[in-house]
């Protein structure tokens, strides 16, 4: 037996499940405790080393997420924004802390997390890397520092397979910008251009979403005026760091009090 936190990842045959559970193998700090996949899948009864096409290491996946979470302290999920909302419940009743990577909720489906949060420790992010949320801080900072006559623009970049727009990223970097300027996001938000669409409305803020090939994620903010331009971006070129945030997330969540909890909270920015 050991003391390092057991975490159980969900969506286990995903990109990001499978990036996760790696990282968490690699781990000093934590231990595989659990890996859930649909029922059906085919990976469900297989040895999780052996399904990913290396050696064993003694996990078994499983498609009953509320016994594996019973025996974990977290669970690290990046699935869809359905399964992420039936899994909050689940581990609500377990007492396990819910590192949420899915994007795509509705706000619907963000406010009906909250009963879980009133039990359980809950770290969502659109994006778990270091740099984003940096990004985000400075986006922030930048758009409380310059008026209207800067119109802002979010411009975002993923692999073929990503099926929600804008990113989680674009979204989170447009609240920074809103925040900054005081204004509320949903009353200025542009995201649907095509045809005739008018001038640019001053004080909108723009998104744009491009999809190709294998990018893994790459995101811009643009300030533009009369005469200048300012660019603030990201660009991942790595799953891990992602998964990496998530880990961290985990591990931070252990022994908080119930509640919502964001990885500015984790990373302390
Ligand atoms: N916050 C962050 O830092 C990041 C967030 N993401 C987000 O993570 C999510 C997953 O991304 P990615 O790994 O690329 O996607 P994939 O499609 O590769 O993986 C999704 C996984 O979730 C499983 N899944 C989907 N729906 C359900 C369901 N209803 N019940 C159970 N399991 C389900 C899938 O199983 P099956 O194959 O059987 O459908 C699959 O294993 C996306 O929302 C993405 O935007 C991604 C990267 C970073
Ligand atoms: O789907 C992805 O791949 C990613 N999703 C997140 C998002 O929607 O912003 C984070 C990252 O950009 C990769």
């Amino acid at each position: 037996m050991t003391d390092k936190p057991g975490i159980v990842i969900t969506g286990a045959s995903g990109r990001m499940g499978q990036m996760l559970i790696k990282t968490v193998l690699d781990s000093d700090t934590a231990r595989l405790a659990g890996v859930v996949e649909r029922t059906g899948h085919d990976w469900v009864g297989q040895d999780i080393g052996i399904a990913m096409g290396g050696p064993a290491q003694g996990v078994i996946v499983t498609d009953d997420a509320l016994a594996a979470f019973s025996t974990a302290q977290a669970v690290i999920d990046f699935t869809a924004p359905e399964a992420t909302l039936a899994f909050s419940k689940l581990a609500a009743e377990a007492g396990c802390v819910h590192v949420i990577g899915t994007t795509g909720m509705s706000e619907t489906q963000i406010a009906d997390l909250d009963p879980a949060a009133s039990q359980t420790v809950i770290v969502r992010a659109g994006n778990m890397s270091l740099g984003v949320n940096l990004l985000v801080q400075l986006t922030r900072k930048v758009a409380a520092a310059l008026d209207e006559d800067f119109d802002i623009e979010v411009i975002e970049a993923h692999h073929h397979h990503k099926v929600d727009a804008p990113s989680g990223t674009a979204l989170m970097l447009g609240e920074a910008a809103a925040e900054g300027r005081g204004v509320s996001l949903s009353e200025v938000s542009d995201r649907g251009r095509d045809g005739i669409t008018g001038a640019r409305k001053k004080g909108d803020i723009g998104f744009t979403a491009i999809r190709g090939g294998d990018i893994v994620g790459e995101h811009d903010v643009l300030f533009a005026a009369k005469g200048e331009r300012i660019v603030l971006r990201h660009m991942a070129t790595d799953r891990a760091i992602f998964a990496r945030g998530a880990l961290k997330a985990a591990l931070w969540g252990q022994g908080k009090p119930p509640g919502a909890y964001d990885m500015i909270d984790v990373l302390g920015l």
